[in-house]
C-alpha cells in the first residue's frame, strides 16, 4: 500500500476539492478552486454545471501533481458532493439544458407552500423523511421542466437526465456511461422513499417528473466504474458516494447510534447516527439516510441551520467590519459580552427546528454603547445559538442526553466559537486532528470498496482528538444567555408575522 493513495473529491456549495490521502488517513496533497455564484434574483442561487464539472478535473489533476504521483496510484476514488443541488442535461450530447439550481435557492417556495396547504406534508414526510421545503432537489426538477422551453417534452421523451452533483460527476468523469447516485444523495431529493428504497411513483407523480430521467441508486461504497482517460491516462476506480454531510458523519468515525457531529461551514448541519432504525421527527428534524454499505443502511437525523459560517462572511463582506474571516475572534474579543445584542442570521428564512421560510436577519438589544466588537460577538453566539436550538430537538426526538459533541468544518478554527458552544451545550466538544472530515468519509468509503483499508475497525484509531472544549457554565449562568436568544429568535419570526410553517 505504500505507494497508493486514495483521492477524495468534495465538490462544495463555494469550492471543488481534491484531497489525497495516504494508508494511515493523513493528507498529501489538496487542490481547491472556487468557482462562480451566479444570484440571478433575490433569493435565487445557480451554479453553472460545465464550471463545477472543470473545476473539479482541474483540481483532480492539480492535486495530483502536488503530491508527486500518477494517476495508477491511485486506488481509488470517493465522491462527496453539496447535496439537493439539482442539475438536468441532455442525455446524448451531455451539456446541461439550465444552470444548477442550488440548495439555497428558494425560487419554488411558493409552489411548496400550495403543497403544504393541499395537504402534502404529512405524506412527504412519512415517505421521504424530510420537510416539505424548496431546500431539496424535487421541485427544482419541476422547476427546470417547467420552465425551460421544451425540456418537459424532451424528458418525456427520455432525452434528459438529472442528478444531483454526485451524479453529474460520475456522468462526466466515466463520459455518460453511468448515471448513477448513492442513498444518502438519493434521500436529499425528495423523491426517494427511504423505507422501501426505491424512487416513489407518487411523488414522481405529483412532480411530474419521467422515472427515465433518474439516476440508478447504488450503494455508498462501491466499486461505480472507472474515469476515462480525461484527466490522466489511467482508469482510476470510482468506489465512494456519500452527500458531503454524511461523508462528515462517517469521517467523524460516528459510527454507532447516539454519536453525533456538527459541521460548521457556510451552513451547520448537525447529524446523530440511529443506526437501522428511521426516528419519525417530532421537532422538526430530517430523518435521513446516512450510508448503504454491504447491504446495510444506516439511517441518520439530522438539522440543517442554513446560516453558519457564513455569517463571519457577512461581517467581513457585508459589513466590513473585518478583512478576514479569522479576524472576527480578535473583534469579538475586544468586548467582555455582547452586551444585550443578539443577532439572528435568518438571511435565507431559519431552517431546523423552526423551518420558518420568510423569516428575516435581525440585530435585537442594540444601546448607543453597541459596537461592531458586540455585533461581530452576536454573531459567533448565533452559530452556537442555533446548534443548541438543533441539538435540544435531536435530544428529544432521540430520547438522548448528549456525551460529546464531534465537529469540523472551516468554523472550528475558532477557538472562542467552540468553547461558548460547549458552555450553551453544557457538554463537551471534540475538535479532531483532520477536520477535513467530509473528504476523508469519502476516501474512507472508496477505500473500503476496493480493499485498501480492510475494515472500519482498522480505521477507528485513525480519528485523533486535537482540543477538548469542557463546559465551564453553571445552569444559572447559562440561562440569560438562552432567555435572551429565544426572544431575539421570536423577533425574528415576528417580523414578517408569516403563518407559512
Ligand atoms: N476563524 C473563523 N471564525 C469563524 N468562522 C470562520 C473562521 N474561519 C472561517 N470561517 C467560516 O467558515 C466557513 C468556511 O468553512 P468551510 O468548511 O470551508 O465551508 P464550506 O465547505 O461550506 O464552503 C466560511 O463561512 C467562513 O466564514
Ligand atoms: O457545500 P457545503 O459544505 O456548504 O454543504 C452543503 C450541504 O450539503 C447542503 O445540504
Amino acid at each position: 500500500m505504500e505507494d497508493k493513495y486514495i483521492m477524495a473529491l468534495d465538490q462544495g456549495t463555494t469550492s471543488s476539492r481534491a484531497i489525497i490521502f495516504n494508508h494511515d488517513g493523513e493528507i498529501v496533497a489538496v487542490a481547491q478552486k472556487e468557482f462562480k455564484q451566479y444570484f440571478p434574483q433575490p433569493g435565487w442561487v445557480e451554479h453553472d454545471p460545465v464550471e463545477i464539472w472543470s473545476t473539479q478535473a482541474g483540481v483532480t489533476g492539480e492535486a495530483l501533481l502536488k503530491a508527486g504521483i500518477q494517476g495508477d496510484q491511485i486506488a481509488a476514488i470517493g465522491i462527496t458532493n453539496q447535496r439537493e443541488t439539482t442539475i438536468v442535461w441532455d442525455k446524448k450530447t451531455g451539456k446541461p439544458i439550465h444552470n444548477a439550481i442550488v440548495w439555497q435557492d428558494r425560487r419554488t417556495s411558493e409552489f411548496c407552500n400550495q403543497l403544504k396547504k393541499e395537504g402534502w406534508s404529512e405524506k412527504i414526510k412519512a415517505k421521504t423523511g424530510l420537510i416539505l421545503d424548496a431546500y431539496f432537489s424535487a421541485t427544482k426538477v419541476k422547476w427546470i421542466l417547467d420552465n425551460v422551453e421544451g425540456a418537459r417534452q424532451r424528458a418525456e421523451n427520455n432525452e434528459l437526465a438529472f442528478g444531483t452533483v454526485d451524479s453529474w460527476l460520475v456522468w462526466n468523469f466515466t463520459r455518460g456511461e453511468h448515471h448513477i447516485t448513492d442513498v444518502s444523495n438519493a434521500s436529499r431529493t425528495m423523491l426517494y422513499n427511504i423505507h422501501d428504497l426505491k424512487w416513489d411513483e407518487e411523488l414522481l407523480e405529483l412532480m411530474d417528473i419521467p422515472a427515465s430521467m433518474l439516476p440508478r441508486v447504488k450503494s455508498s461504497s462501491e466499486l461505480y466504474g472507472h474515469t476515462v482517460a480525461t484527466i490522466t491516462p489511467y482508469n482510476i476506480p470510482i468506489a465512494g458516494i456519500a452527500g458531503d454531510q454524511q461523508a462528515a458523519l462517517f469521517g467523524q468515525m460516528c459510527l454507532e447510534p447516539g454519536m453525533v457531529k456538527n459541521t460548521y461551514g457556510t451552513g451547520c448541519f448537525m447529524m446523530l447516527n440511529t443506526g437501522e432504525k428511521i426516528t419519525d421527527s417530532q421537532n422538526n428534524l430530517l430523518s435521513t439516510i446516512a450510508w448503504q454499505i454491504n447491504g446495510k443502511t444506516q439511517y441518520a437525523l439530522e438539522g440543517s441551520i442554513f446560516i453558519g459560517g457564513a455569517i463571519v462572511q457577512w461581517l467581513r463582506d457585508g459589513l466590513g467590519v473585518i478583512r478576514h474571516s479569522a479576524e472576527v475572534e480578535k473583534l469579538a474579543a475586544t468586548v467582555e459580552n455582547t452586551d444585550g445584542v443578539y443577532l439572528v442570521p435568518a438571511f435565507a428564512g431559519l431552517g431546523a427546528p423552526y423551518w420558518n421560510q420568510d423569516a428575516r436577519g435581525t440585530i435585537v438589544g442594540l444601546t448607543r454603547g453597541s459596537s461592531a466588537a458586540h455585533i461581530a460577538k452576536a454573531a459567533l453566539d448565533s452559530i452556537a445559538y442555533q446548534t443548541m436550538d438543533v441539538l435540544n430537538a435531536m435530544q428529544s426526538d432521540a430520547g438522548i442526553k448528549l456525551k460529546e459533541l464531534r465537529v469540523d468544518g472551516g468554523a472550528t478554527a475558532n477557538n472562542y466559537l467552540m468553547q461558548f458552544q460547549a458552555d450553551m451545550l453544557n457538554s463537551k466538544v471534540i475538535r479532531p486532528k483532520i477536520v477535513e472530515t467530509t473528504a476523508l468519509g469519502a476516501a474512507y468509503l472508496a477505500g473500503l470498496a476496493v480493499g485498501y483499508w480492510k475494515d472500519i475497525d482498522s480505521l477507528k484509531k485513525q480519528w485523533l482528538v486535537d482540543q477538548e472544549f469542557e463546559p465551564a457554565m453553571t445552569d444559572e449562568q447559562r440561562a440569560p444567555y438562552v432567555k435572551g436568544w429565544k426572544r431575539a429568535i421570536h423577533a425574528a419570526q415576528a417580523w414578517t408575522e408569516t403563518d407559512s410553517k
